[in-house]
This record gives structure tokens, C-alpha cells and sequence, in this order.
């Protein structure tokens, strides 16, 4: 089928982990797929992330949580084959309490398979509590350039390319998927989107095999160790409304020194590289079609704060759903 205007593709905005992952499923589910993205991957907030699969700083927690099965499910399958995918399955603790009823996350703990009490021998110096997990841990440029060679393998195309409206898409695309991340606040333009700064150091691994994280919700500074082929990433900062993508050497060496508490084999790491990422925040992400003043249908699918890399693959899910939706074909197999 072919609009008035345009052709019979659908445009992702964004090429970031959501636009490349909704990008694959619409490819894989029979769609023609071009993906428009201001940035390449490397230089998306996306190739920033740590790479953990787990639900953080994002809302609704109870469609976040649900998103965040299915993408545990998928990237847990991909992890057989890590080379090809950056997805891998590691060990590791979080430092929590067991979680409240009122913090909406005890949906997320009962489908973490295996997921239990750590015993006090398996905690580090000074935590007083936490839980213990096998879950994906991706490494995420190289999850990002096998998303972009799986979507190309499925048909699919990239073009680099900044857009100035959602309307410049929609004259030419039979429907425009909007995964432009913190691009939505302009692109919309949806004032709700902001940035929630983070920091990060990576450092040569001193031998630290699984991942660790203290991290409050709420809280502007987090501790956590995330091993990747690249390095050990050691986190990490929240700053709401923060726009500098400069690394702050102060952060940084605080970021070390809180690493080391807990671990202190950290603290003369060799440091590799300073990250830096603005996380696409909103007090809902925005999953949802709605027609663009060209009368193009827009769906919606951006505002993941800090749980993009974890939601990806359930949000993609339904953004397939709005576009069978909207092109009338819901029984389309
Ligand atoms: C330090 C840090 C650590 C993190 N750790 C984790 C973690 O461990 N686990 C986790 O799940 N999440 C983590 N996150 C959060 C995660 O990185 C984000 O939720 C995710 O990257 C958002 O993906 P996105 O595709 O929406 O946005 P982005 O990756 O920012 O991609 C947006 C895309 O839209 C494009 N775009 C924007 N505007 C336009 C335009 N006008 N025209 C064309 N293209 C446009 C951009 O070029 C880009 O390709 C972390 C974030 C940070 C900063």
C-alpha cells in the first residue's frame, strides 16, 4: 500500500537502541523499514549506557515492568551468542532491601528468574542487603551495530539524516515511528522530555567478574561496577535537567572513590575513558499513534529515562501493534 504523498515505508526516527529495536521487529513483522537518525550509533545516548537489564528511573513502572520482561526474555536468548550480539548473561548483586509493594518493582523481582537474597558472605564490605541475579548485561555499541546488521539483513535501511519536524517524515512515509529520545523535546516538540545527566569512567578491569549497583531511584549519585569486554564500567551520576556532555573530572574521581568503597581493588585502575549521556526523561515514556497535522500517522515511542537498553524489545512489541493498527492490518501475519 502506498500513501497519497509518499511511499509504502515506515520512517523510525532515531538510531538509538529503541529506533533500531522497533526498527527490527517492523522489518521482521514484513514492513519496508528506513531508520532516519540524526547521529550514528556511537554517538547516541544509547552507546553510552552501562547495559544492564533492569528497570530504572523510568514511569510507569507497571508498563516499564512488563516491556522489561519481554526484553529479558529476548536479550537472555541473544546472549547465547555474545560476540554476534554484545548481549551476555552475568552474575551479579544489587544492593536493596527487598522492594516495597508501593514502589511498583515487585513484578520485575518475580520474573527475574533465579533472582534471591544474597547471603551476607556474598555481599561486599560495608552493604548491608541485597539480591542476587543472573541477567543480560550488553555491551552496547557492539548491540547496536548487530541491531543495525540485523535490520539491514531484514531489508531495512539507515540514513543519516537530522529532521526538522515530524511532518518532513510524514510527507514521504506511510507512517513515522518518533524513537528521537531527548531529539522528541524539539522534534515534537514535547516540553515534557528532559535530560537526566549521567556520568560514567570506564577503567581497566582489576578483576571484578560480576556487575554490582547501589542505586536509589531518586538519588543523584549511584555506585555500581558493570564488567564489559571494553572495560569495567564504574558508575555514576543522575543530574535532572543537566545539559553538558562534558566529563567533569571532580565527578569522576568521586565516582572512583564511591566504586572503591565496596571495592577497593578499583581505586589505581587504569581509566580508559569518560562517558557522559543525557538520558531521554519524562514523567511517562510516550507509547501511543496519533495523527501529525499532515494527517500522517505518528506513533509515539520515546521518554525511557534510564531503561531504554531495558525496555527496548517490549516496546517495540507495541509499537509493531500501533502500526499493524493504523495501516488497518491486525491480521496480518
Ligand atoms: C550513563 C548512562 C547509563 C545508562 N545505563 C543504562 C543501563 O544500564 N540500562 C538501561 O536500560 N539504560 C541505561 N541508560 C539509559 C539509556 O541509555 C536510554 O534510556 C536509551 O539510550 C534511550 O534510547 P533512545 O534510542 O530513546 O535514545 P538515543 O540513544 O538518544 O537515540 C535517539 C536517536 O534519535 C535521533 N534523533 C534525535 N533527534 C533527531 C532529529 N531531529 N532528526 C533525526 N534524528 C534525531 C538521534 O540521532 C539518535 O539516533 C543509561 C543512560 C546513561 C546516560
Amino acid at each position: 500500500m502506498t500513501s497519497d504523498t509518499g511511499t509504502d515505508e515506515v520512517w523510525v526516527v532515531g538510531g538509538g537502541v529503541i529506533g533500531l529495536t522497533s526498527a527490527v521487529a517492523l522489518a521482521e513483522d514484513g514492513h519496508r523499514v528506513r531508520v532516519v537518525s540524526r547521529d550514528a550509533a556511537d554517538a547516541t545516548t544509547s552507546a553510552v549506557a552501562g547495559g544492564l537489564c533492569w528497570p530504572y528511573r523510568i514511569r510507569p513502572y507497571e508498563r516499564a515492568v512488563a516491556w522489561s520482561v519481554r526484553s529479558l526474555e529476548v536479550l537472555s536468548a541473544l546472549a547465547r551468542r555474545p560476540e554476534e550480539t554484545g548481549a551476555r548473561l552475568v552474575a551479579g548483586t544489587l544492593a536493596a532491601a527487598a522492594p516495597g509493594d508501593d514502589d511498583g518493582l515487585s513484578a520485575w523481582y518475580e520474573a527475574v528468574p533465579g533472582l534471591r537474597p544474597a547471603r551476607p558472605d556474598e555481599l561486599p564490605a560495608g552493604i548491608a542487603a541485597g539480591w542476587r541475579a543472573r541477567t543480560p548485561l550488553v555491551d552496547m555499541p557492539a548491540h547496536l551495530h548487530y541491531l543495525e546488521r540485523r535490520l539491514t539483513a531484514a531489508g531495512g535501511t539507515l540514513e543519516r539524516r537530522a529532521l526538522s519536524s515530524l511532518e518532513e517524515a510524514g510527507r514521504i512515509a506511510e507512517v513515522v515511528v518518533n524513537c528521537s529520545g531527548l531529539g522528541a523535546r524539539e522534534l515534537v516538540p514535547d516540553p515534557q522530555v528532559h535530560p537526566v545527566q549521567g556520568q560514567l569512567v570506564v577503567v581497566a578491569n582489576p578483576g571484578v567478574r560480576e556487575w554490582f549497583v547501589a542505586a536509589d531511584g531518586g538519588a543523584p549519585d549511584t555506585t555500581y561496577l558493570l564488567p564489559q569486554p571494553y572495560g569495567l564500567v564504574l558508575g555514576g551520576t543522575a543530574r535532572e535537567g543537566a545539559w553538558s556532555r562534558k566529563p567533569d573530572p571532580a565527578v569522576a574521581a568521586a565516582i572512583v572513590a564511591r566504586c572503591a568503597g565496596p571495592f577497593p581493588e578499583v581505586a589505581k585502575a587504569r581509566v580508559l575513558a569518560h562517558r557522559v549521556g543525557l538520558r531521554p526523561a519524562r514523567p511517562a515514556v510516550r507509547l501511543e499513534a496519533e495523527r501529525l497535522p499532515g494527517g500522517a500517522w505518528c506513533v509515539h515511542n520515546y521518554g525511557h529515562g534510564g531503561a531504554g537498553v531495558t525496555v527496548a524489545w517490549g516496546c517495540a512489541d507495541e509499537v509493531v501493534g500501533w502500526v499493524r493498527r493504523v495501516l488497518g492490518r491486525e491480521g496480518r501475519e
